[in-house]
Parts: C-alpha cells; structure tokens; sequence
C-alpha cells in the first residue's frame, strides 16, 4: 500500500515539474507562477500543497509573507498518503485559547513523545497525570535549585545512595536537582519513581536540555543583534555603569545573591533587549499540539481530535499584525513603558517561553542568569563582530546559529 502511495506520488510530482517548467514558467512568466502559487497555494491531487513549497524559494520569509496573508491561520494539506496535514496558526486569540482556556483539550500527543523519546517521559515529553506530578516537583525544587550556584550535575547517583547527602541545610546550602529528585517524596508524587535510574537519567537530561542549549542561543542571538546596533549598546553599557553599586565597582566586597539580584532587576533595558532578541530568535522556534476532542479555534477554524496544530513561534515574531509595522526592527523600547518600565506584553503574542500552565518553569531563572552573564562579558571586555560573515538561522529544534557567531574579544584592563 505504501509502495503504490510512493509511486503514484512520484509520478504527480514529475507531472507538476513537466507542467510547472514547461508550460507556466514558460508561458506565464517566473513572477506570476510565483505569486499564483503563493497566493493560493494549491491543494494538488495526491500531493496536497507540497509544490508550493518549490516555489517557495526565499524559504522562510515567503512563508511569513504567506501567513500574514492567511490571516495568521491556514491549513497545510500535505502528500494524501502522509500525516503531513497540520493547522498552521501564529493567531494570538488562537494561541490564547490552545495553551491556556482550553488547555486540558490540547495536548502534545503520542508523535510528539515518539519523536523526543530520548527524554523518556520525563517533563517535557509527557501529558496528564504524569506531567501534573512533574510540574510540581519542578516549582518546589527550582527554588532550591535558584539558591545553589555553580555546582555541577555529576552523576553521583550511587554516592548520594549509599552516603546520603547532608540533609542540614541550616548552614544556607542546599541541594542540587538530581540530589532533590532523588529524594522525592513518593507518598506526594506517587506517580514519579526516584528508585529508577532511567527516570533520573531522563530528568537530568531534560533539564540540561532546556536550560543550556536554550540559553547559550538566545546569548549569540542577543550579541548577534547588540553589535550591529552600537546605539542598543551605547545604552546598555550606561544603564549597566548607572546602577552598578558603589561597592562593586570599587570591588570592595563580593556581590550577595541579593543584591546581585536587585542590581539585574534594575536592568530594564537590558531586559527588553533580551526579550526582543527572543522575540525575533525565539530559542525554542516552534510548538506543536494535538486536540483531544475537535473543536473550533477564536479564528472559526475547526480542528478534529488528534490533528496536527503547529504554530511557529519564529513567524510570530514577524508578524506585522501582531507586532506592528516595524516588527522586523530590533528595538529594545518596544518593551520599555512611557514611565520607563517594562512593557508587559501577553505571552500568547511573546510566546518565547510558552504560555499557560506549561509555561516555562525557568524562565525567570533564565532571565536572570542571562542578564548576570551579559553584564559580566560587557563590563570586562570590548566585543566586536567579525566583518563578512553570515549571520542566519539554523532551523532545528533549537533555533541555533548556522555557522555560530564569530566575535574578538579584548580584555578591557581598567575593569
Ligand atoms: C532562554 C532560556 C529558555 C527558553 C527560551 C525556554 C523556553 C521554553 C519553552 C518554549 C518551553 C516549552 C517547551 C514545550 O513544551 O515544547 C520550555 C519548557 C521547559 N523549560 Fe524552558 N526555556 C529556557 C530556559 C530554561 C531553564 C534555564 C530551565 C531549567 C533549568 C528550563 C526548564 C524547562 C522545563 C523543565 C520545561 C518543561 C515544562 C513543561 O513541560 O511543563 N528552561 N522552556
């Protein structure tokens, strides 16, 4: 069966090449089959719409150009003999209604867990129940997990076993993540198993997955962004220097976590900087959910049960009728309030780190480490980007640089 699907869908698709070089290109022009195409993007026999994605030659901004012309939603019907069809949608009352009013509906679904199942059914790969007991442990851990810094996730597993670990926290340490999961209390969480290796091991692995890779990302996008906008720089540097405390620029005493922390809040600017990194170079550059029942969307589109919906967060970024006409700018004041605040905007339209209830549980962390590290390189040393290279996205599950970004760094030695 498979087979003749194959074979009947290579034949259509040497028909519409046959047909798309030798007739329309020829007798209509590159231009006007382009903008056809784009426009309609034609459902074709067999092959759904997957020819559009031919003429899609300038890759991703024809298909921002396209979605903005759907009014944010449209469903791509591919190949009938694939599960290729999916409801694309970037639509902020969509989003709004998936993610958090009708949440329970929409879940991530048995592909998704199939595809990511090196995380096992750790947090991020699971629904219901499980992710239920999961999402609590991760609140009550991750303040514990904020206060311990620069202890390393070994793998001391057997260590912590057979040893114990020092439960005395009275003397202002506590323990790490893996420690604490280990400890699980089971009578709270009966659904996780801290006497398995595998549920540690997957675990760990989604924790170091989700804070690292998304971290060091959303850093290059940032410094990708900074030095080619000196005046965004300009400003940082003054906000940094301006609220820096005395103490610290005389470095008369080591930082406390508090007040470390009550100099990064201060930061406003450099935090819309950030977000509005992350808004055009979102780290995690798209989400996917399945409806448990069918159900119409805010945008009257009506989604079967265990349909595909994908909404790609990197096309929202860009979205003229979410973000205005400037939206390809980067513009940090976009997120500064007329008092000089920060501008709150809804995570449905900043969907960065998600929204609802799954909303990412480091995000403030994140923030806040990313602001510390930032500081740190700027206040030390002169960053200049090298001349000539390319700068774009390589679109993976991680939206990460395609050729990494290169950069001299020189020591500035009056710090
Ligand atoms: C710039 C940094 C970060 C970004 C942009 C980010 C973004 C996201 C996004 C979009 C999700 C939803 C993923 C999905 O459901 O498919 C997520 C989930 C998650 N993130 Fe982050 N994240 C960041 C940093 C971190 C850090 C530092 C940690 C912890 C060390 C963390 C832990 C998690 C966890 C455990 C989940 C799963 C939550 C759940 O499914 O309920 N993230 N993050």
């Amino acid at each position: 069966m498979a087979s003749i699907g194959l074979f009947e869908a290579s034949i259509s698709l040497f028909c519409f090449l046959i047909f798309y070089y030798f007739f329309i290109k020829k007798n209509c022009g590159y231009l006007l089959i382009k903008k056809t195409l784009q426009s309609y993007a034609w459902n074709w026999p067999v092959l759904g719409m997957l020819p559009a994605l031919f003429v899609w030659h300038n890759g991703i901004d024809d298909i921002i150009w396209f979605i903005e012309k759907k009014n944010l939603t449209f469903l791509f019907k591919g190949p009938w003999f694939t599960r290729m069809d999916a409801l694309i949608t970037v639509d902020p009352a969509n989003i709004h209604h998936i993610f958090s009013s009708n949440f329970s509906n929409y879940i991530k679904g048995s592909d998704f867990n199939e595809i990511f199942d090196v995380f096992g059914d750790a947090i991020f790969n699971t629904d219901s129940e499980l992710w239920k007991n999961q999402r609590m442990t991760c609140f009550s851990l991750f303040s514990i997990a904020i206060q311990r810094k620069g202890q390393s996730w070994t793998c001391r597993i057997e260590e912590i076993r057979s040893q114990g670990f020092d439960h005395d926290h009275s003397n202002g340490e506590s323990e790490d993540l893996l420690t604490s999961h280990i400890k699980l209390d089971t009578s709270k969480y009966e659904l996780l198993k801290p006497n398995d290796d595998k549920f540690l091991r997957d675990t760990i692995l989604t924790f170091i997955a989700a804070g690292r890779d998304t971290i060091s990302t959303a850093l290059t996008w940032f410094f990708g962004l900074l030095l080619k906008h000196p005046y965004v720089e300009a400003k940082i540097h003054q906000e940094i220097n301006t609220n820096l405390p005395k103490s610290r620029s005389s470095q008369e005493r080591p930082w406390s976590a508090i007040d470390r922390k009550a100099y990064l809040n201060k930061l406003v600017y450099l935090h819309g900087a950030l977000c509005e990194a992350m808004r055009l170079y979102p780290p995690v550059p798209f989400q996917r959910k399945s409806p448990i029942k069918s159900d119409v969307l805010p945008s009257g589109h009506k989604v079967d049960a265990n349909s595909i919906i994908i909404i790609p967060i990197y096309v929202l970024g860009r979205m003229r009728s979410v973000w205005g006409d400037d939206t390809l700018e980067f513009k940090p004041e976009r997120w500064i309030s007329e008092t000089g605040g920060l501008r709150h905007e809804p995570s449905f339209k900043f969907l960065a780190f998600n929204s609802g209830p799954r909303t990412c549980p480091g995000k403030h962390l994140a923030m806040t480490s990313m602001k510390a590290i930032i500081v740190e390189i700027l206040q030390h040393y002169d960053v200049k980007l090298i001349e000539g290279q390319k700068i774009e996205p390589k679109p993976r599950l991680v939206l990460q640089m395609n050729h990494g970004l290169r950069v001299t760094l020189t020591k500035k030695y009056s710090s």
